[in-house]
């Protein structure tokens, strides 16, 4: 059985963990690292799963998956170049960091596989979109969807896209989060209690989801258009939310974010 090592074990470390658990992969089969032991004590109780050292991990694991943050990614590349063949197959789930980096700093051939996830995962609803890099091959590929598909949906997106699909589907769960904290404190300033208000919301935003993704007309217009009744409720609301710019905001924020993924992936390559 192919053994997984997660490099990290953050909230997107986490969740890989728990999502691989939730589908059937034996906690003998994954390993992980953890900067702080209160941290991987705390994990090894919750799932099981047992935390080893970086240099453990890198020798033992067919896979090793990359889950620190881009910021934190230079010592971990020093450990990996040491003790990594092409044997073993990277998948990094960093923000903003191409496959290049890893592959002008480890070992000649080691095949790695780009990826990003998002937090849903731990409910086995993430959304992940992959790009092999120059020595990944379509088996590689396919392992890591298999993989990734254990626990969501998998698209296979051009590297050159992956910045702009961190900032849609990588940051995309925090801004809906944001919206329905929006919206619940909306129902407060209305006089709504606020366990009334997040049932209402949290219940509306899954049903909007499953209309989205499994209803017969999944366009987000047109499902639009069927609540927005003429002279009614609806369209009071939309006008203010056009009145404030609301749909450009959406979008410079999207576009800030996948500025910063560029920015984060730049540094950590001696070619650049
Ligand atoms: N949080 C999210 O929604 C998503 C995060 N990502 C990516 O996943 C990566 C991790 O993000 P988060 O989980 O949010 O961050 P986090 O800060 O929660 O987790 C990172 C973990 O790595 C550990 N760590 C750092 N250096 C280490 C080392 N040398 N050895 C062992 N452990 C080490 C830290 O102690 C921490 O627990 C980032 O690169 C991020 O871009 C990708 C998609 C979504
Ligand atoms: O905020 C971040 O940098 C990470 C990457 C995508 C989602 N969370």
């Amino acid at each position: 059985m192919t053994t997984i090592a997660v490099l990290g074990a953050g909230k997107i470390g986490e969740s890989l963990l728990s999502g691989l658990l939730h589908s059937g992969r034996s906690a003998k089969d994954l390993l992980f690292t953890e900067r702080y032991p209160e941290r991987a004590a705390e994990l090894t109780e919750r799932y099981g799963v047992e935390s080893v050292d970086v240099a453990t991990a890198l020798e033992s694991a067919d896979v090793v998956v990359v889950a620190v943050k881009p910021q934190d990614i230079d010592p971990v590349l020093d450990r990996m170049a040491t003790v990594l063949t092409p044997a073993t197959l990277v998948v990094s789930l960093c923000a903003g960091l191409p496959t290049t980096t890893y592959e002008h700093r480890l070992p000649e051939g080691v095949p790695v596989v780009r990826v990003m996830p998002n937090t849903p995962m731990l409910v086995g609803e993430a959304m992940s979109a992959i790009s092999g890099g120059a020595h990944a091959t379509a088996e590689h590929l396919a392992q890591v969807e298999e993989l990734l598909g254990s626990v969501g949906k998998v698209v296979t997106v051009p590297e050159t896209q992956q910045d702009a699909v961190t900032a849609l589907s990588g940051s995309g769960p925090a801004y809906f989060f944001y919206l329905v904290e929006s919206m619940i404190d909306a129902g407060i300033l209305l006089g709504i209690p606020r366990a009334v208000a997040a049932e209402l919301i949290v219940q509306s935003a899954v049903g909007a989801a499953a209309m989205l993704r499994d209803g017969e007309e999944g366009h987000p217009v047109t499902l639009r258009e069927a609540v927005t009744s003429p002279a009614g409720t609806t369209i009071s609301g939309i006008r203010e939310l056009e009145r404030h710019g609301v749909r450009a905001a959406l979008i410079d924020a999207i576009e800030a974010a996948r500025d910063r993924s560029v920015e984060l992936g730049r540094g950590h390559d001696p070619k650049e």
